[in-house]
């Protein structure tokens, strides 16, 4: 049973959608590249109307400090989520600045990867374990792209930690068996298009995550 984090969310209708299924996490992109982009203003206006049961995490990639401070001056968040480049020390740097519980992206393809796990467990509050994305690719993650969940069997990381990449409602029940996920996140595979959440998708994802309401 792992609880679940439904990330780019845009529209009020699909956090409540999260909420009903029985998810834990609604994640906010603040990031322009992305389609699941939100302006300050969007963003305040959903985090202000989250339903209760729902922690609000603010997914960054590589902000500097206005931008955080930007953000966080008028968008009520729980989590941050950095999902670029951040070294150890500008995760530390982040977690001090804004007082707030910092979950760190790190990208796996290949065993190597992995050591990096360690590296930002020992700074970070929790770790999120992401496919990491094709050379030259636009987005650092919400690419839809899976990597070889094997490579986490019977592995323990120093924090808690959430599985994505590529989870969809028909694999992520799989991902869960094989890596023993705590948590798992998923953006694209509850999409009927880039940020638009299907509430179909995401209770199937919920269900099948074992987490259901
Ligand atoms: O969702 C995005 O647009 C996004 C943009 C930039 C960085 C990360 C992003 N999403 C995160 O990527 C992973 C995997 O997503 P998917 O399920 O494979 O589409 C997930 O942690 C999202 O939070």
């Amino acid at each position: 049973m792992a609880q679940v984090k439904i990330c780019g969310l845009t529209r009020p209708e699909d956090l409540t959608a999260a909420a009903q299924a029985g998810a834990r996490y609604a994640g906010l992109v603040f990031f322009p590249k992305s389609p699941r982009h939100l302006s300050i203003d969007s963003a305040a206006a959903l985090a202000g109307n989250a339903p209760d049961l729902l922690a609000r995490v603010g997914l960054f990639v590589d902000p500097d400090d206005a931008a955080l401070d930007a953000v966080l001056a008028q968008v009520a968040l729980d989590m941050i989520q950095l999902h670029g480049s951040e070294t150890p020390a500008r995760v530390s740097e982040i977690r001090a600045r804004t007082r707030l519980p910092v979950m760190k992206a790190v990208g796996i393809a290949a065993p190597p990867d992995l050591d990096a796990l360690w590296d930002y467990g020992l700074v970070a509050d929790l770790l999120l374990v992401d496919a990491k994305p094709a050379p030259g690719a636009t987005l650092p993650g919400g690419n839809g792209l899976a990597f070889d969940w094997r490579l986490l069997a019977g592995r323990r990381l120093l924090r808690p930690w959430m599985l994505a990449g590529g989870l969809t409602p028909d694999n992520v029940a799989e991902a869960v068996r094989l890596t023993g996920a705590p948590m798992v996140d998923v953006s694209s595979g509850v999409e009927s298009a880039p940020g638009i959440k299907d509430a179909g998708r995401i209770r199937r994802f919920v269900a099948a995550a074992g987490a259901g309401a």
